[in-house]
């Protein structure tokens, strides 16, 4: 049986105020900071050790992580961040207020563009200083990788491939691993694993600062998910 757990980082700032956040690097809010010490504090009262820990570069999933593996006196093991593990990225969307949204451009609209697996939320244009192609850590991206939107099916495929050449071996070495990453783009990797429909999907919703367990057989198939509690 392979184990692997995944966490959602902390309640960042822009969570709190009620922002789309996508790639904007924002920080954690101090109950995020709680949470995540808390999220460490069951896993180290439940016994888990890692190998290996996985993480994107925005700080919010770093700073949890980091914050989970202090708590278990477990800093040390090895940590690889990819931008493949990013939040999915939220086009124009990102910054705005989620309720003034809302109020613009009606609630039905809105649920698409936050969990229609296809609805792509507007783009954002290349010169916006938004647009990741201007950020040094996404300076080996190609174009083609670099987003302008994001549906949650294309935060899928640019996390699957972390998933089967980096994630999996190490599951197959038998190594202990935890990943550490964001509402959709585990919401995707979820929605892979579990083989669930675009619509079973759009139910899906992982909270913040709780560590999920996810149990495979030797085929990736899922045996047993569970929250730590
Ligand atoms: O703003 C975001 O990037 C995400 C996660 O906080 O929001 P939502 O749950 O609306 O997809």
């Amino acid at each position: 049986m392979l184990k692997i757990v995944l966490l959602r980082h902390g309640e960042s700032v822009w969570n709190q105020e009620n922002r789309f956040t996508g790639w904007t690097d924002v920080d954690l809010s101090a109950e995020g900071v709680r949470q995540a010490r808390q999220a460490g504090a069951l896993l180290r009262q439940h016994g888990y050790r890692f190998d290996v820990a996985y993480t994107s570069v925005l700080k919010r999933a770093i700073k949890t992580l980091d914050l989970a593996l202090e708590e278990m006196d477990q800093l040390w093991i090895p940590v690889q961040k990819s931008w493949r593990l990013n939040e999915r990225f939220y086009g124009a969307l990102q910054g705005l207020n989620k309720a003034e949204t809302i109020a613009r451009y009606g609630a039905e609209q809105v649920r698409k563009w936050r969990r229609d697996p296809l609805e792509h939320p507007p783009a954002l244009a290349p010169d916006d200083p938004r647009y990741p192609g201007h950020d040094a850590r996404y300076a080996h991206l190609t174009a083609r990788e670099l987003p302008l939107t994001e549906n949650l099916t294309e935060t899928l495929a640019r996390v699957l491939p972390y998933w089967t050449e980096t994630i999996v071996p190490a599951l197959r070495r038998r190594q202990q691993v935890l990943v550490c990453a964001h509402g959709n783009s585990l919401r995707a990797l979820v929605q892979y694993i579990d083989h669930l429909t675009d619509a079973e999907v759009t139910q899906l919703d992982i909270p913040t600062g709780s560590p999920l367990v996810i149990e495979l057989d030797d085929d990736l198939n899922r045996l047993q998910q569970y929250y730590l509690t």
